[in-house]
């Protein structure tokens, strides 16, 4: 057990001209999720599917479990679970077929049932793969991915298109691969569920690393007083009434935010002066709030509010 889940260092792949892995390292821990974030093109996908053994690495070095995904993947296989982004379910397979024959692969199954019931599938059993509606789809191929208690499971967008009701079901699953100590690489671009099931955020931009680091590290401090108003506030009167080190920046028109630098606490003396100058210049402060900051704060500072290819 002393190995980590997942060891990438210097990873590249490389598509004719395109880069999607451009030295990409980070470990994820046994018994803990992980979640690999980024914008579209990231490389988030070419890197798991490196991981998993279907692809093959330009340059660099990755270990699961200690070992080669391409030279060990027999070994590997049984321990693995895995949910492409793709299903990875045969089109014509149904559903209970398809988690019986996966179960007949594993020494310990769960049984299928047990599954198809969890994941809101039982009525779905008998329903060719392609004829499922596309949240069911993700549903099977998630059951799959865990059927052979796996010590590791690789889950990519696990939760795309899902209604609320199913990803809430997901996450329970999720949270109980964790507390039961399998290690969980996710992909996910719904910072909310990054946040709520992950220990350890890896944040890729360009296919590069841009923030690695413990979920509640990325999103400590930077705490913001926000509010909402009229267009137009004269900003840096508001400022001059502040403490040295808060600004005040109006994005977009009408919307507030007080952010201070270095020792200023965002307390209740802080909300006063804020409330103080409204009142002299005849301003309703309305949604005045405290906002911690979000992973998805984090996410839009370090990759940036420009669409991608
Ligand atoms: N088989 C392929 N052939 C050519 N280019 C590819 C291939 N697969 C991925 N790419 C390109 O590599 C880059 C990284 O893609 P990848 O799917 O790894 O990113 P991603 O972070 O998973 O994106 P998304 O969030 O959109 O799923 C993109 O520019 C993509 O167009």
């Amino acid at each position: 057990m002393d190995t980590a889940a997942v060891e990438v260092t210097d990873l590249v792949k490389r598509y004719g001209a395109v880069t999607a892995v451009a030295g990409l390292s980070f470990t994820a821990a046994r018994g803990a999720v992980t979640a690999l974030l980024g914008p579209n093109g990231a490389g988030k996908t070419s890197t798991i599917e490196i991981c998993e053994g279907f692809r093959r690495a330009d340059a660099g070095r990755v270990r699961v479990l200690g070992l080669d995904p391409l030279r060990d993947a027999h070994t590997l296989k049984p321990r693995v679970g895995v949910m492409p982004q793709s299903g990875g379910v045969p089109t014509g397979a149904r559903a209970g077929e398809w988690l019986r024959l996966m179960a007949a692969f594993h020494a310990n199954p769960v049984p299928p049932e047990t599954l198809l019931e969890r994941l809101g599938l039982s009525s779905a059993a008998r329903t060719p793969f392609r004829r499922l509606s596309g949240g069911q789809q993700q549903r099977l191929s998630l059951a799959a991915a865990v059927i052979g208690r796996p010590e590791l499971v690789f889950l990519d967008e696990p939760t795309a298109g899902l209604d609320p009701q199913a990803r809430i079901a997901a996450w329970e699953l999720v949270a109980e691969l964790r507390a039961a100590g399998v290690g969980v690489v996710l992909t996910t671009h719904y910072m909310e569920e990054a946040e709520r099931l992950s220990d350890h955020v890896v944040i890729i931009d360009h296919g590069r690393v841009v923030a690695d680091g413990p979920t509640a590290d990325l999103t400590r401090g930077g705490q913001e007083l926000r509010f909402r108003a009229g267009a137009g506030l004269d900003v840096s009167d508001l400022a001059a009434a502040l403490p040295a080190g808060c600004a005040v920046t109006e994005h977009p028109g009408g919307h507030y935010t007080v952010a201070c630098a270095g020792p200023t606490e965002l307390g209740p003396g802080l909300v006063a002066t804020v409330t103080t100058w409204c009142a002299a210049n005849a301003v309703m402060p309305e949604d005045l709030r405290v906002h911690r900051r979000t992973l998805e704060d984090v996410f839009l500072e370090l990759t940036g509010r420009d669409l991608r290819d």
